[in-house]
C-alpha cells in the first residue's frame, strides 16, 4: 500500500505553511499548489486522499476547481474540504457542498478538528486501497481457480476416455462394452424390446502374426476397426474391440434379421478390403467370421447370456468354414 497523498492548495505560500504545520506527524505526502489551475494538473499525476482547497483565489477559484473535479471520471471520488476565511453564512457553504465538497471549514482552523477530519479521510483512502488490492487479489485467485477447474475437467474427460477406450483401435474397450450391455440388457428388459449382439473374431490371426508380424497384425486390427466404424450404423449401436482380434457391436431395440443384416455387412466390408493373408487356410485375404444373437432380454437373466449365444454362434461359424455368419436363433444355420 503506497503512502496516502494530500494536496493543499492556497494561492498564499504563508497558508500553505500553516497547513503543512497542522498536518505535520501523518504519514502522509503533501503536494502543494498555489492555484486551481496547477491543483487540477496535479490531480492528474495523483491519486489523492484528501484535498484541502482555499476557496478564493485568482483565476479559478475552489468552487470551480471542484466542479471540474466532479465532471472528471478519474477525479470525483476525491473528497475535498474547503479551507476558508470568508464566512459569507450558509450561502457559501451551501455553494460548497453543491459542488461537491465533503467538508467546509473556516480560518481561524481549530487544530484538534481540523487534524481529526484529515485523520478519518486518510483511514478512509487506507481502507479504500486495502479493499481494492483485496479485491484483485479475489481476482487473481478467481481466474487461477476457473483455470484450475477446467484443467481438472479436461483430465477427467481424459480418463473418462482413457478408461473407456480401446488404445490401439480408439474403439470402446471391453470394461465400457460390458457395461452398456448391462445397460441395454435392463432396457430391453423393462421395454420387452430385443437386443442383438453381433460378435466377430479375425480368421487365422495367429496365422497372420506370424507370418507378417506383430506390428503388421496391429495394423491389420486398426484397419478392421476403421472399416466396423465406416458402416453405417444407428447412433445407439455401439462397435468395441473385446479381446485380441475380437471385435462386437451391440444393437439395441434389433432383432435377429436386423442384427443378421448388420453382421453381413460387416462380413462383406472386411472381405472387400482384399487384404492379403497368404498363410490363411481358408482364404488369400484377412477375413472374419461373425456370431449373431438376438433375445428380448428377461429381468431375472443375466446379460452376459447374450455374449454366451453370440460366442456359441462365432464358434459354429468358423467350424463352418470361417468368413461366414451364424446366428444363434437361426439354429446355427450358416447364413453367408
Ligand atoms: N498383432 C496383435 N495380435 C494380437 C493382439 N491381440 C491378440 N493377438 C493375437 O491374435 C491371435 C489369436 O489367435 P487364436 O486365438 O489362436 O485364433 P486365430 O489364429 O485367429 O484362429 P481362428 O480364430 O480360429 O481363426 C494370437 O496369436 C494373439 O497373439 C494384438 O493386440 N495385436
Amino acid at each position: 500500500m503506497g503512502t496516502p497523498k494530500i494536496l493543499i492548495v492556497d494561492d498564499r505560500p504563508e497558508n500553505l505553511l500553516t497547513l503543512e504545520g497542522l498536518l505535520e506527524g501523518f504519514d502522509a505526502e503533501l503536494v502543494r499548489a498555489t492555484s486551481g489551475e496547477q491543483a487540477l494538473a496535479h490531480t492528474l499525476d495523483h491519486d489523492f486522499a484528501l484535498i484541502l482547497l482555499d476557496v478564493q483565489m485568482p483565476g479559478m477559484d475552489g468552487f470551480e476547481v471542484a466542479e471540474l473535479m466532479r465532471g472528471n471520471r478519474k477525479t470525483k471520488h476525491i473528497p475535498i474540504i474547503f479551507v476558508t476565511a470568508s464566512y459569507k453564512a450558509s450561502e457559501h457553504v451551501f455553494k460548497g457542498y453543491e459542488s461537491g465538497a465533503v467538508d467546509y471549514l473556516l480560518k481561524p482552523l481549530n487544530t484538534m478538528v481540523f487534524r481529526s477530519k484529515v485523520g478519518v479521510f486518510i483511514e478512509l483512502f487506507q481502507q479504500r486501497q486495502a479493499l481494492s488490492e483485496k479485491t484483485l487479489e479475489f481476482d487473481r485467485k478467481l481466474v487461477e481457480l476457473e483455470e484450475l477447474q477446467q484443467q481438472l475437467e479436461e483430465t477427467n474427460e481424459q480418463l473418462l476416455m482413457l478408461s473407456t477406450t480401446d488404445g490401439l483401435t480408439g474403439l470402446l474397450n471391453w470394461r465400457r462394452f460390458d457395461e452398456l450391455l448391462n445397460e441395454e440388457w435392463k432396457r430391453g428388459s423393462r421395454t420387452g424390446r430385443p437386443l442383438s449382439l453381433v460378435l466377430m473374431d479375425i480368421d487365422h490371426f495367429k496365422a497372420y502374426n506370424d507370418t507378417y508380424g506383430h506390428q503388421v497384425g496391429d495394423d491389420c486390427l486398426r484397419e478392421v476397426a476403421a472399416t466396423l466404424v465406416k458402416i453405417p450404423m444407428r447412433a445407439m449401436d455401439k462397435t468395441a474391440r473385446i479381446g485380441g482380434e475380437e471385435f462386437a457391436v451391440l444393437l439395441p431395440e434389433t432383432d435377429c434379421s436386423g442384427a443378421i443384416e448388420v453382421a453381413n455387412r460387416i462380413r462383406e466390408c472386411v472381405d472387400a478390403l482384399e487384404k492379403p493373408h497368404r498363410s490363411s487356410p481358408t482364404a488369400g485375404n484377412v477375413t472374419i467370421s461373425v456370431g449373431v444373437a438376438s433375445l428380448v432380454p428377461t429381468p431375472g437373466d443375466p446379460a452376459r447370456k447374450l455374449l454366451e449365444l453370440a460366442d456359441v454362434a462365432l464358434y459354429q461359424a468358423k467350424s463352418d468354414g470361417r468368413n461366414c455368419c451364424c446366428c444363434h436363433q437361426c439354429s446355427l444355420e450358416s447364413i453367408a
